[in-house]
């Protein structure tokens, strides 16, 4: 059996929830030996020895973190974890950088890791190292990190498979942002008649956006992609050494909140328009791309111009499109589809769960 604690109830992390209580439910999947044992979000918290049941899991709110669940404490969470019987996993759906820290320190608990969350990944090398080393062996513990670029999209495992099978990487571009992607597909595009903060507006109801959707208008979330898969090719690349354009207009990078960017955006529509209307001029639309180039081993993320019959010009929704070109890929290997949004990433978190269920968890109790 493994054993699987959620660290933040949230957007992700609540349809992380309804997907497992819903797979416990299904006779079809009867014989998957995964049990959620643990739940946490920043201010209470729930671990049991007995699996949580399915309709406990339905009902979080009242019936696991309620009012009479301990207070939150991350520390004591994972020393109860670290002493279950069978193998645990710590799936943390924050986007917090304190939680990231402290993977080592679970990881030489023996607990395993899966998260969504691309801080560890893209903040300090010394830190991502760290953790390359404490989950870098056959039988230890391991960390899975597939929702963290293009959500539940094939991107890191394909990256992986091609660099841990001697292909070279040359290049690897594309758009990375499911918001962004949402953005520009829907404000610039012939024709389209939206205004570029109503655009924004519908990409954080949607759930594309981080919770303050300045962290995505700033280029910060595609650099940290662009530095995970720089990390994930074997270059010690940072989100401190790329180039990255921001867009959020400089008069909102200080307000206070995200309500108080979001009420003041529509101030700068026309200077989006303007940006939008001298790309269409030319025959292009604006996309925002990021690159990670082979041979230099550097990365950059910029808003820029591509022709109408270009496969980043035809994307829809809120999709990601990334393209590998390698030594055996000189035609690029694109993976492309839905790259945000609750769901989706909550189905890459569950396929990494599979994956260590069935390389720890089959066959123990
Ligand atoms: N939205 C998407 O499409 C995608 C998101 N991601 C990543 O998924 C992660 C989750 O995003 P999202 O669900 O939107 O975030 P939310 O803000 O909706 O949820 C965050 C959760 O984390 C909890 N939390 C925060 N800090 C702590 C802490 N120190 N200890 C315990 N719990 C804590 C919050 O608890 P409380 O409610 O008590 O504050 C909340 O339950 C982020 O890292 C994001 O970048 C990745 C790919 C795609
Ligand atoms: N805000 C991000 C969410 C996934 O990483 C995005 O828009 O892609």
């Amino acid at each position: 059996m493994l054993n699987v604690a959620i660290i933040g109830p949230g957007l992700v992390g609540g349809a992380l929830i309804e997907q497992l209580a819903a797979h416990l439910q299904s006779p079809r999947f009867a014989g998957l030996p995964i049990a959620v044992v643990g739940l946490i979000n920043s201010k209470k918290m729930a671990v049991s020895e007995a699996p949580f049941a399915a309709s406990d899991l339905g009902d979080w709110k009242s019936r696991i973190l309620g009012s009479a669940a301990p207070d939150a404490d991350l520390a004591q969470f994972a020393d109860r974890l670290a002493k279950l019987a069978s193998p645990s996993v710590v799936v943390d759906c924050t986007s917090s950088d304190a939680v990231a820290e402290l993977y080592p320190q679970w990881l030489a608990k023996g607990l395993h890791i899966a998260t969504p969350n691309k801080k560890a990944f893209s903040n300090d090398l010394s830190l991502f190292r760290r953790i390359q080393e404490l989950s870098g062996s056959p039988q230890g513990p391991s960390v899975y990190h597939e929702a963290t670029v293009g959500a539940g999209l094939p991107v890191l495992s394909t990256l992986s498979d091609l660099v841990r099978t001697g292909d070279r990487i040359v290049k690897i571009e594309g758009i990375f942002s499911g918001t962004l992607s949402y953005l520009f597909n829907n404000f610039s595009a012939p024709g389209a008649t939206q205004k570029f903060s109503e655009c924004v507006a519908v990409a954080k109801a949607s759930g594309y956006t981080e919770p303050d959707p300045r962290d995505d208008l700033n280029g910060m979330d595609v650099a940290r992609k662009v530095a995970i898969l720089g990390r994930v090719a074997g270059y010690g690349l940072g989100t401190d050494t790329l180039a990255i354009e921001n867009i959020v207009p400089e008069a909102l990078r200080g307000v206070a909140s995200a309500d108080e960017f979001m009420s003041r955006l529509p101030e700068f529509d026309d200077h989006f328009a303007q940006l939008n209307g001298e790309a269409l001029a030319t025959g292009s639309v604006l996309r925002y791309v990021g690159c990670v180039d082979g041979a230099s081993a550097q990365g950059s993320v910029k808003l820029t111009r591509y022709p109408l019959d270009h496969p980043f010009a035809s994307l829809k929704g809120s999709d990601n499109i990334i393209a590998f070109t390698t030594e055996r890929f000189p035609n690029p290997l694109i993976v492309q589809g839905a790259g945000a949004g609750a769901a989706v990433t909550a189905f890459g978190i569950f396929s990494d769960l599979i994956k260590i269920c069935e390389r720890f968890g089959a066959g123990t109790k």
